[in-house]
């Protein structure tokens, strides 16, 4: 298997976003906004994912992560602006900032430098086409083909990494032939086909019949692993991010409110959110001492799009909240991070662990 340099180009600017030639940064997202005309729906978001590194992306409902995720893939729907620094790896054209790059050369970025995996694979299939076909495709789409002979082996290849079995004869299927882990198994094949720098997950086990959620994240996880592919995880389940994740992002309102080391973040979470959803996870109920309908929720629920508060957004569902989190800048930089504090993340002003406990 080929590991192609994924350095970012020495021409990104320096800033808080990661270390710009440190060559170990695929991904680099700095000070990224995205919204309608008239309402914010993502502010500020910076962070960086770093060559063979796994970050999870985590918050509730709304919180913003599948448009982070679209916005880094060029992939926003109709109607939504974007703005900010969105950089690849060197196999991206010139590293350029993927915001800048027309639709046409986006195109060539996807599948090859980055793929993503949604949560519904039937989604992602052509459902009127072999799956062979499909992976077959996608090398088409991104490499010069070999022969015939030798693509058909390189799907077969392909397929059988994702543990599928049979896969010369599963390669003629058609999706609606294959249970719901098989697909998902394909879809994966897919995205990894090129050995993209960068895989970004958006809950690809949700939808999965429970048996088989592990199977194929232990798949994800290789997949990445063998290519050495730094991948950005989103999930609503902490429980994935501490199996599967060295760091972890922490959003809500369309922000990153937390960031750090996933042992560090979950072990003593500062800000007031990170807390909430911690207490609110399987994580706090391992030890089985406690039944799962017994763990606390966050009061409140997620306000609309444009209707978070000025200063900390998630002040109007905080328990602790005083007026300094309105008036004070929502966050402080937590901890050192080589990506520069302002990426490495946010802390509340009223952190657990604080006077006000
Ligand atoms: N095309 C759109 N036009 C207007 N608002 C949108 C659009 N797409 C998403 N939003 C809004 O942006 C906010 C963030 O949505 P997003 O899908 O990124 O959340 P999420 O954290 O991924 O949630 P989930 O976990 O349910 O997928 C939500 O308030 C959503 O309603």
């Amino acid at each position: 298997m080929t590991t192609p340099d994924r350095g970012v180009a020495t021409d990104a600017p320096a800033g808080p976003g990661g270390q710009v030639g440190a060559g170990r940064t695929v991904l680099r997202v700095d000070g990224l906004s995205v919204g309608t005309r008239q309402t914010p729906l993502l502010s500020d978001v910076t962070f960086s994912v770093d060559r063979g590194e796994r970050v999870g992306l985590i918050g509730e409902s709304g919180s913003g992560k599948s448009l982070t995720a679209l916005a880094v893939m060029g992939l926003l729907p109709e109607g939504l602006g974007a703005s900010g620094d969105v950089r690849l790896s060197a196999r991206t054209p010139a590293a350029r900032n993927l915001l800048g790059v027309a639709e046409r050369d986006m195109a060539r970025v996807r599948g090859d430098g980055m793929s993503m995996v949604f949560q519904e694979p039937m989604t992602a299939l052509n459902p009127t086409m072999r799956v062979g076909d499909q992976v077959d495709e996608v090398m088409l789409l991104h490499r010069t083909q070999p022969s015939r002979s030798a693509a058909r082996r390189r799907v077969v290849e392909l397929l059988g990494q994702v543990d599928l079995p049979d896969p010369a004869h599963l390669a003629r299927s058609y999706p609606h032939e294959l249970s719901g882990g098989q697909r998902q198994r394909v879809v994966l094949a897919i995205a990894l086909a090129n050995d993209p720098a960068l895989l970004i997950c958006d809950e690809p086990t949700t939808a999965l019949d429970v048996t088989v959620q592990a199977t194929v994240l232990d798949l994800v996880v290789r997949g990445v692993e063998e290519r050495d592919s730094a991948m950005l995880f989103i999930t609503h389940d902490l429980g994935v991010v501490a199996t599967v994740c060295e760091r972890v992002l922490v959003m809500y309102g369309g922000r990153i409110v937390e960031a750090g080391p996933v042992q560090e973040v979950f072990a003593d979470p500062r800000h007031r959110y990170t807390q909430g959803l911690v207490a609110a996870s399987d994580l706090a109920g391992a030890d089985g001492r406690r039944d799962r309908a017994q763990l606390p929720t966050i009061p409140g629920t997620v306000p609309p799009a444009g209707r978070f508060p000025s200063g900390c957004v998630f002040r109007t569902r905080c328990t602790h909240a005083t007026q300094a989190c309105a008036s004070q800048p929502p966050w402080t930089p937590r901890g050192e991070h080589p990506a520069g504090a302002a990426a490495y993340g946010h802390a509340c002003v009223h952190p657990a662990g604080g006077d006000d406990d």
